[in-house]
């Protein structure tokens, strides 16, 4: 009878980990791939990533908590200087950092602006990762893969780990959350097993306003619109079978030809945004809801510390 060696018991591993990159580089979508869920909301034009969304990637050994930080990008404006102090602030305290770089585009100014940046929090390992292979040839990939590690070299950062991954693909996906947790500390889970999110449900709900009133509109208003839920209420005297959830929320803009553009003819627009976003906060609660919009100009509200403070920022 042969006796097999007693199995070391592995540790499990708990943590934070970051992903950074320029706007577009494929971090949110890289964040549902890892979480196999649908957490941060994702969209066709840049920086919209504007809260720290979590999501939680549970497994047997480990449990690995996604922040994804709004993109860091020279600051021009108050609310900009504000975002890359909380950008820099999670960076230092987060286990590890993942930089996308997305294979199919060059390095360019904004991924050195960034990479240099990231050089400067000295401690935490860095992980580049080439993302959306999918969308380059062998070569381009391999390409890529180099010109990661000279970027690394100029700005005198150190990669613990370089990675191709495709999240639409699910290719090595697996294995970038395998390479993440070996940096996390040892330690039981932080967040119970289910908890997809502890992003508040007020904020994400705001950010569903927020895209479905930029959709079509976001060259004419970028960063001029801010959503502020105000309330949420379960509607007193319904049936508990059919609860009925009332939502108040704000649409701040900077001017008044914005708010026209919100609006729209005879207020459709509104109501088409009203709709779009009741649905996928109704998808994403799973409740019927009753949702109230709106708009209000706030002037210069990107320059003006007390209005940035009222807006949540
Ligand atoms: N083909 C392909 N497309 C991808 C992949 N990852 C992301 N994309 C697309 O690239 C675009 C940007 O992806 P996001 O995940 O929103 O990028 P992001 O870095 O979070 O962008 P910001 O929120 O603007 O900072 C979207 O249109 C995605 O569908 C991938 O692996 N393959």
């Amino acid at each position: 009878m042969t006796t097999r060696p007693a199995e070391q018991p592995q540790a499990h591993r708990s943590g934070f980990a970051c992903l950074v990159g320029r706007p577009n580089a494929g971090k949110s979508t890289l964040t549902n791939a890892l979480v196999g869920a649908k957490v941060a909301i994702m969209s066709e034009k840049p920086q919209t990533t504007r809260h720290t969304i979590r999501g939680i990637v549970h497994r047997p050994d480990a449990q690995l908590v996604l922040v994804d930080t709004p993109g860091l990008h020279k600051p021009r404006t108050l609310l900009g200087e504000r975002l890359n102090d909380l950008v820099r602030t999670t960076w230092a305290e987060v286990d590890v950092i993942g930089m996308c770089l997305p294979a199919d585009e060059k390095i360019g100014p904004g991924d050195r602006f960034i990479a240099r940046e990231l050089a400067r929090i000295q401690r935490t390992p860095k992980i580049a990762i080439v993302t959306k292979t999918d969308l380059a040839t062998k070569k381009q990939i391999a390409e890529q893969l180099i010109a990661a590690e000279q970027l690394g070299r100029e700005v005198g950062l150190e990669w613990a780990e370089i990675v191709p991954v495709s999240a639409v693909k699910h290719y090595q996906v697996d294995l970038l959350a395998d390479l993440m947790i070996k940096y996390l500390p040892e330690g039981p889970p932080l967040y119970p097993e289910g908890e997809l999110t502890d992003e508040p449900e007020q904020v994400m709900v705001a950010e569903l306003i927020r895209e479905a009133a930029l959709e079509g509109v976001r060259d004419e208003l970028p960063h001029s619109l801010a959503v502020v839920v105000e309330e949420m209420l379960p509607r007193e005297g319904r049936p508990a079978d059919r609860p009925l959830l009332d939502i108040h929320a704000n649409l701040f803009v900077e001017r008044p030809s914005q708010k026209a553009i919100v609006i729209g003819a005879g207020g459709q627009r509104l109501k088409e945004v009203g709709t779009k976003a009741r649905r996928q906060i109704e998808a994403l609660l799973g409740t019927p809801v009753y949702l109230d919009l709106h708009v209000k100009v706030a002037k210069d509200w990107q320059r003006d510390p007390k209005q940035l403070r009222r807006l949540g920022f």
